[in-house]
């Protein structure tokens, strides 16, 4: 069964349809890619997705329930994470206290029975195995200000991995990173396939096109394609419309 089914979904922005009648499909474990051109719509349908944006319309069902309805925080209760950008860092905490907070959030009070010594313990002990899977051990007491830009979005991904996502939700991971930095994250994402169901909007085609068991093409709205990265990148109609010369 299908991890993630979403069925005629629509939202309007005034005269503007940035989601219409959208359909789309997310299976266990794979990295599903969404790309399309500015203004297609992705950022509006992954925040749909997550919460952040109401749906007019259309159902929107994980793990065989219909969720559209939800308020965020019960969808992230539900396993799905999306990772926010950098504004949800504290700069002023350390690497490890940044993760060990999103850990506490899902965790909320059930370690409070062991104590607070306990708790710490419980609650760094995932922390550290968050920031291992994102390779930022070694930065675990570093104020998290001071990161680069590239070690703030490995960062973003520990926090989000640190709730344990049934499906994680990216919107550009590699915004704003430099070839080594995007390398690092490419690598971090790569580790994570099979293990962690991932919708992926990113705009660096050459990682998309590396990383994803599968593509969808967004284009005003609609998927208008849905395949393996040489289906897609084959696809005229995809050709035409968005990836031009560059696939
Ligand atoms: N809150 C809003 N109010 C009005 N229009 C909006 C709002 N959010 C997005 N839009 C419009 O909806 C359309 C889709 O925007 P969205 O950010 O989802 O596209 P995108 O595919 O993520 O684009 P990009 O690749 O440039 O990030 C755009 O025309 C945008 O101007």
């Amino acid at each position: 069964m299908s991890l993630l089914v979403v069925d005629k979904l629509c939202k309007r922005y005034g005269a503007l349809k940035v989601t219409d009648d959208l359909a789309l499909s997310v299976e266990p474990g794979e990295l599903h890619a969404i790309i399309g051109p500015n203004g297609a719509g992705k950022s509006t349908l992954i925040a749909q997705l997550s919460g952040e944006a109401r749906c007019d319309s259309g159902s929107i069902r994980f793990d065989g329930e219909e969720i559209s309805g939800l308020p965020m925080h019960r969808r992230v209760a539900r396993g799905l994470s999306r990772s926010f950008q950098i504004t949800s860092i504290l700069p002023g905490f350390t690497v490890l206290e940044n993760v060990a907070t999103a850990v506490q959030a899902r965790e909320g009070s059930s370690f409070s029975f062991l104590g607070r010594v306990a708790d710490e313990s419980a609650l760094n002990d995932q922390a550290v195995t968050a920031l291992g899977r994102v390779g930022l051990t070694d930065r675990a007491g570093t104020i998290a200000g001071s990161l680069s830009h590239g070690e703030k979005r490995q960062l973003e991904l520990a926090i989000a991995l640190a709730t344990k996502p049934r499906l994680l939700l990216l919107d550009e991971p590699l915004a704003g990173t430099s070839g080594g930095e995007a390398e690092r994250l490419v690598e971090v994402m790569r580790s994570l396939k099979g293990e962690v169901t991932t919708v992926l909007i990113e705009h660096d085609m050459d990682a998309v096109f590396r990383l994803a068991d599968r593509v969808s093409v967004l284009v005003y709205g609609r998927i208008i394609a849905t395949g393996s990265p040489d289906v897609v990148r084959a696809d005229p109609q995809v050709r035409a419309a968005y990836l031009g010369e560059e696939a």
